[in-house]
């Protein structure tokens, strides 16, 4: 019996990480942790690691198409934070998000982690952005390597 299950270490893979600027009071806390967990656990390289900001969680998967087209990153850290306000609003961005984000991963076979928040109020948001509830930065970008190097692994057989 053969069992693939991917290590989190992934010294010299390309990280990408993409941040929504939007609520980004929360999401610098976001960043922290995935930089973090990606250097620390991951030992992946400060020189391989790419920051790319952008207006807000709707402008994500666009930007994930582009980082994957490039050809230049092994993994993708997608982080940002959808409270939700009076109107629908919220719905439509982080469900138009997440799917795009899902879609753009899987027409590319490039592993994202998803640590976009979608909270019904700031205290849940600030409680998972390196509070009581961790940081969720840093699970995305660990399932990020996770995944690229279950990826490589089942693609060596
Ligand atoms: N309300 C939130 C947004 N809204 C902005 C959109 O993401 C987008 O930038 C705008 O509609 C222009 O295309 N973005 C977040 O990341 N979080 C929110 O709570
Ligand atoms: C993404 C949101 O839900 C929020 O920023 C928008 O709030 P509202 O629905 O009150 O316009």
């Amino acid at each position: 019996m053969q069992v693939i299950e991917g290590q989190v270490a992934a010294p010299h893979a390309k990280v990408a990480i993409i941040v929504a600027r939007f609520n980004h009071f929360i999401n610098d806390s976001l960043v922290e942790g995935a930089i973090d967990a990606l250097k620390r656990i991951g030992q992946v390289e400060d020189k391989n690691i790419t920051v790319i900001k952008v207006p807000g969680a709707f402008e994500i998967p666009l930007t994930v198409k582009a980082v994957a087209e490039s050809k230049k990153y092994d993994a993708v850290v997608a982080l940002g934070t959808v409270i939700r306000g009076s109107t629908a609003h919220f719905d439509y961005v982080a469900g138009e998000s997440s799917s795009g984000i899902l879609s753009t991963s899987l027409a590319h076979s490039l592993p994202v982690g998803f640590g976009i928040l979608t909270t019904e109020n700031i205290e849940q948001a600030i409680e998972r952005a390196g509070t009581k509830a961790g940081n969720k930065g840093a699970e995305a970008a660990l399932t990020a390597l996770e995944m690229y190097n279950t990826l490589n692994s089942i693609k060596k057989g």
